[in-house]
C-alpha cells in the first residue's frame, strides 16, 4: 500500500530529519512509529502527504508515485491520506457534523465547500462515521463542548469520511489521560482492522503502542534501527532506539504504566488484539 524507497529530509538548516528510509506498510496494517525526540517520526509522517518536501527518494501510494506529483495530482492524492492530529485540528465553533463533513472537502467543489451544500450522499458518510466512533448522540455540539477523547473521536471520524487508503496519525493520544489513550488507540487499530486500512501511528508511549500495533518501527537519528512485531521490542532493541540512558526512562514508564493499565485493560484487550491481528494479516 505505502512505500518509501530511500526517503531523506535535509532541512535547510542543515538538520538531516530522515536518511534513506526503505518501508513498506501493507494494507491492513497498523505501524507504531517510535523514537526519541528529534528522531525524525513527524518529518516521515509530514513527507508522506509532502506536507514537507523530501530531499530525496521516493514515496508510493500503492500505484502512484506521490513524490512525482504536480500540485493538482497531489490534491487527488491527499483524499486517500487522512491525517489524525495530536491537538485534534478541529474548527471549535464548527458543530460535530461540520467538522467531520470538512474531511469531504477534497471531493466537493469550491462553491459547494464555501457554502456548506454538501452533497446527500456525503452526509450519509459522514453520519455513518460517527455512528462508529459512537458519537451520534454529539452530532450538532459544538466541537469545543466536547471532551479530549471525543474531540479525537471527531478527528478520527473526519479522517475517515474521507475514505482514505492510508492514515497518517500524529501523537493521537498526547493529550489524552491513559484510560481514554487506550479507548482512541483501540478505536484506530479495529476500524483499520474493519476496512483494510493501513496506518503509520507516530507515538510516544512505547507500552501503549506495544498494547495495540502489530508492527513497530523504531527511529534513531533518522533511520530505522527497528523493524518487528511489538513482543521482539526487547531491552537490546530499546536500547538501539533510545540509547542506554533514555532507554532506562522509557522501561520505567512502561513498567509503571503496566502497572497501572494492564490489570484493568489486558483482559479485554486480549479479547480485541487477538481476533483483530488475525483479521488484519
Ligand atoms: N521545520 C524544521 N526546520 C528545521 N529542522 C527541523 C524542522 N522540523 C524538524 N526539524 C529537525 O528535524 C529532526 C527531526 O524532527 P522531527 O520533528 O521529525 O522528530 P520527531 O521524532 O517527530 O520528534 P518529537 O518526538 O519531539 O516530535 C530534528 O532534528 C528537528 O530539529
Amino acid at each position: 500500500m505505502l512505500r518509501l524507497e530511500g526517503l531523506s529530509k535535509r532541512y535547510a538548516n542543515g538538520d538531516r530529519a530522515l536518511d534513506h528510509i526503505d518501508l513498506h506498510v501493507p494494507a491492513g496494517q497498523v505501524v507504531g512509529l517510535i523514537g526519541p525526540s528529534g528522531a525524525g517520526k513527524s518529518t516521515l509522517i509530514r513527507c508522506v502527504n509532502r506536507l514537507v518536501e523530501p530531499s530525496e527518494g521516493k514515496i508510493f501510494l500503492g500505484d502512484v508515485e506521490l513524490t512525482a506529483l504536480g500540485r493538482a495530482g497531489l490534491r487527488q492524492a491527499r483524499r486517500r491520506m487522512g491525517m489524525i492530529f495530536q491537538e485534534y485540528a478541529l474548527v471549535e465553533r464548527l458543530s460535530v457534523m461540520e467538522n467531520v463533513l470538512s474531511g469531504r472537502l477534497g471531493y466537493v467543489g469550491f462553491w459547494r465547500a464555501w457554502f456548506r451544500r454538501f452533497p446527500q450522499a456525503d452526509i450519509d458518510r459522514a453520519f455513518a462515521v460517527l455512528d462508529r466512533v459512537s458519537l451520534m448522540d454529539h452530532v450538532d455540539k459544538r466541537a469545543d463542548e466536547l471532551s479530549g477523547g471525543q474531540r479525537q473521536r471527531v478527528g478520527i471520524a473526519r479522517a475517515l469520511v474521507q475514505e482514505p487508503d492510508i492514515l497518517l496519525v500524529d501523537e493521537p493520544t498526547a493529550s489524552l489521560d491513559p484510560k481514554t489513550s487506550r479507548q482512541i488507540m483501540r478505536l484506530i487499530v479495529e476500524i483499520c482492522a474493519e476496512r483494510n486500512l493501513a496506518a503509520i501511528v507516530n507515538i510516544h508511549d512505547v507500552a501503549l503502542a506495544q498494547m495495540f500495533v502489530q508492527r513497530i518501527v523504531g527511529l534513531r537519528a533518522g533511520r530505522v534501527v527497528f523493524d518487528g512485531p511489538p513482543e521482539s521490542l526487547d531491552p537490546a532493541a530499546l536500547t538501539a532506539i533510545y540509547g542506554e540512558e533514555d532507554w532506562s526512562k522509557t522501561m520505567t514508564r512502561e513498567e509503571e504504566a503496566e502497572d497501572r493499565a494492564h490489570e484493568a485493560a489486558s483482559e479485554q484487550l486480549r479479547g480485541v488484539r487477538a481476533p483483530l491481528i488475525a483479521e488484519a494479516l
